[in-house]
This record gives structure tokens, C-alpha cells and sequence, in this order.
């Protein structure tokens, strides 16, 4: 085990994480962990092999359209994921295809605890064309277990992360239609570029990029997962190891296990950005109004 100061990649000009604890896995894979955020990166989780056929069965459903360049594709395995609300659309379901069942059971999933052996069961595989970004978004924590995974093949992007604070609170306190127009602001760029610590008034807290190389595997749990906003920016360049470097077209694999019934719920510390908090803080409205 070693202490070193940054993986490559980590932008300068941005506040760096916590060091990361460095290991090898008993793979070889080079491990990066900020057990203090639960956070986790592997690098080489799978082969350039693995990656050139997650690619071509990606185009084989969804073949590159030379006129539309620009918007980022997505398409769902298992339950549909549903960007509008970051949650599950229960009435749609497609097989996993094998290029993801194959690599499953190399997943690091929780050896103790109640998600002991869990494995995700939702996946969304998105293609990236070069600029685009995903915006500023903490997925939503009552639906899905604890950890949450994204592969990256294709080539690397750096992915910023950010303590929420008051402004994502309010966010997800507007309106659905109200947080699509805000999303769909974010996603062409015009939102605010919250690169200082304020956006709007309110006060944020400082952001940091982590580098995503092709063929890594990030794991997001505890803060990184409840408490942080992850979202890429839409730009042509990225600056990486202080060289400015041409984003190139990039793919994920976000993978997510579904709660059901009971398990739908979340008692995580950070109440702001918790979708299972707006609900009851809404309820607890409806029934003052009732009164
Ligand atoms: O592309 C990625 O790596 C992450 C995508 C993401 O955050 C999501 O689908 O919720
Ligand atoms: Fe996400």
C-alpha cells in the first residue's frame, strides 16, 4: 500500500480530494480509493477486447447519426432508468445483453452488511460525442442500493464532483417540470458555471475532477454517493496532467441495483439532496394543509 498524492489526471486549478490510498488489486488493476467519500477507482477493469465489443454492439442498436453529433444516447438494460427523475420506470424492461453479464460477477460488491453480495440489476449504457456533458446530479438515493458503478470505455473524461449544499436542496425542491428545465439548461451548457464558490446567490462548496480513463471502473458509495453531485462538462477540451487534450466520443455503463417495496427508502446524513426526505417533508405539508 502507498500514499501518493494524486492518480494523473487530477486538475490542478480545482480543489484535489483527499490522497487517495493506492493498492494493486490481486488482479493487477491499480486501485484508487477516498475511503473517507467511499469512493473507489480501477483502473483496466476490462480489456480493450471487452471494450471494442461493448462498442460495436452499442452501434449495432444505435448507429452513428452524422446528423446529430451532438447529443449524448442512452440506452437501458434491465429497468429503464428515467432521467427526469433520476429514478426507475417500472413499465419498461429489456434483457442485459452478455458483453455486461460477462463481467458482472468482477464487480467489488459489499462483503458485509445488509447489501452483503448485492449486485446492480439496472444498467444504462450512454454514448458521449465529443463536448457533450451530463449535468450536476445526485442519483436518486431511495431506489437504488448503496453503491453505484460506471464503467467508462471508448476514452477517458474527467468527472467533477461537488459537496451539495443549499442550492442543490432547492433544486430538488422545485417542481418536476421546473428541474427538467434546469436539467435541459445544464445539459446545453447555459447553465451557470458554478466554478467559483457562488452560483446564483447561493454559496457553493469547491468541485473537484477526477479523470475517468477508458476501460476504468468508478465506485460510488457513503458521500460520494448520498452527499456529492457527479456530472461531466460539456467542453471540447479537457486539460489533463496540465496538457489541454481533445475530448474524444466516450461511453459508460452506470450501473444500479433496484429497491422494491420496503427497501424504498434512504436514512442517509445529508437530508438536502435526499429524495426520500423531500417526500416525507411533502407529506408532512399535505397533511398540515389537511388540517
Ligand atoms: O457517464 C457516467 O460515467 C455517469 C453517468 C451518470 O452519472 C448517470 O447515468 O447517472
Ligand atoms: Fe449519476
Amino acid at each position: 500500500m502507498s500514499q501518493a498524492p494524486c492518480p494523473p489526471g487530477i486538475q490542478p486549478n480545482l480543489i484535489p480530494p483527499p490522497t487517495p490510498i493506492i493498492t494493486t488489486s490481486p488482479s493487477g488493476n491499480t486501485l484508487y480509493e477516498w475511503p473517507q467519500i467511499g469512493l473507489t477507482l480501477i483502473h483496466d477493469f476490462i480489456s480493450p477486447d471487452e471494450e471494442q465489443e461493448m462498442i460495436s454492439a452499442f452501434h449495432a442498436i444505435s448507429p452513428i447519426d452524422p446528423a446529430d453529433t451532438k447529443r449524448r444516447i442512452s440506452q437501458h438494460f434491465g429497468h429503464h432508468f428515467d432521467y427526469t427523475t433520476f429514478g426507475i420506470d417500472e413499465s419498461k424492461h429489456s434483457p442485459v445483453p452478455s458483453y455486461i453479464t460477462n463481467f458482472l460477477d468482477r464487480l467489488p460488491v459489499d462483503t458485509e452488511g445488509k447489501e452483503k453480495g448485492r449486485k446492480p440489476d439496472q444498467f444504462t449504457v450512454q454514448y458521449y460525442p465529443p463536448g457533450a456533458g451530463i449535468p450536476p446530479h445526485v442519483d436518486t438515493h431511495s431506489m437504488f442500493g448503496e453503491a453505484l458503478y460506471s464503467l467508462s470505455f471508448g476514452s477517458g473524461v474527467p468527472m467533477i464532483f461537488r459537496m451539495s449544499g443549499d442550492n442543490e436542496a432547492r433544486k430538488l425542491r422545485l417542481p418536476k417540470r421546473s428541474l427538467q428545465e434546469a436539467l435541459g439548461a445544464a445539459v446545453n451548457g447555459n447553465a451557470a458555471e458554478e466554478t467559483g464558490d457562488k452560483a446564483g446567490g447561493v454559496v457553493v462548496h469547491p468541485a473537484w475532477e477526477l479523470m475517468l480513463p477508458a476501460r476504468s471502473l468508478l465506485v460510488m458509495r457513503g458521500a460520494s454517493r448520498y452527499g456529492y453531485t457527479h456530472g461531466i462538462r460539456p467542453r471540447k477540451t479537457d486539460v489533463v496532467d496540465g496538457m489541454t487534450v481533445k475530448r474524444e466520443g466516450r461511453y459508460s455503463i452506470t450501473m444500479r441495483s433496484v429497491r422494491r417495496g420496503e427497501e424504498i427508502d434512504c436514512d442517509c446524513p445529508f437530508p438536502g439532496v435526499c429524495d426520500a426526505r423531500v417526500r416525507q417533508e411533502q407529506e408532512a405539508a399535505e397533511r398540515a394543509e389537511a388540517q
